[in-house]
């Protein structure tokens, strides 16, 4: 039996972020990406922050945003990690002094976890997302799952248009560290339901189970 972990992105209100916690997630991303509609201002970031319980991880998100605004955010908002989705450096990553994702865009043919593995061989994990390199993640794009992740040497986390009735396959065909979801639990743009969060963790647990 595996616990394969749960991360569920782009909470947008301080009672989702509640909800989410109490279906099971072990991390919440909070997006703070310039060309994200999940963008969340400081106040509203502080407010669902202090929502989240104690062993639960905050992760803040960001896409080729400047380091000053970066540096801002975690000045300003408790987390405990970064996730990159955009053409960050490693050097960038790192220099913040918070663990670090790093999303790998998967939705076109020439992406290479391994080389991804090798550049950004501090990060924490590597997250596999659906969307095509320079486009927002968060888009419900599911990529091929067909891949060999054995050399990999990081943690895995696999994204993108997951959602109940599919992570469980995506589970048996990768057996990643963790999965993340967002727009597969959502309602409506930005809004996360409770029922969709609770089916999701139980559809990954079950998996985890076989
Ligand atoms: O959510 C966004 O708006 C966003 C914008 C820019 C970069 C990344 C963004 N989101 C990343 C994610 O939410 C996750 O990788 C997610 O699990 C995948 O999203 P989805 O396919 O909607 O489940």
């Amino acid at each position: 039996m595996t616990h394969v972990r749960t991360k569920i992105c782009g909470l947008c209100s301080a009672d989702d972020a509640r909800a989410a916690v109490a279906a099971g997630a072990d991390a919440l991303g909070l997006v703070f990406a310039h060309n994200s509609r999940r963008r969340l201002d400081a106040a509203r970031a502080v407010s669902i922050s202090q929502a989240i319980g104690p062993f639960v991880s905050r992760v803040a998100l960001f896409m080729n945003d400047d380091a000053t605004m970066v540096s801002e955010v975690v000045e300003s908002v408790t987390l405990d990690m970064l996730q990159f989705h955009g053409d960050e450096t490693p050097a960038f990553c790192r220099s913040f002094g918070k663990p670090y994702m790093k999303a790998v865009a998967m939705g076109e043919t020439d992406a290479s976890v391994l080389q991804a593995a090798h550049d950004y061989h501090d990060a924490a994990a590597l997250l596999l997302d659906g969307n095509r390199r320079g486009q927002p993640g968060g888009q419900g794009e599911t990529f091929d799952w067909q891949i060999d992740l054995s050399a990999v040497g990081l943690p895995v986390v696999v994204a993108g248009g997951l959602h109940p009735g599919n992570v469980g396959q995506a589970i048996a065909a990768l057996a990643p560290y963790a999965v993340d979801v967002s727009s597969g639990v959502e309602d409506a743009p930005g809004r996360k339901s409770a029922d969709k969060m609770h089916a999701f963790i139980n559809a990954v647990d079950k998996a985890g189970q076989s």
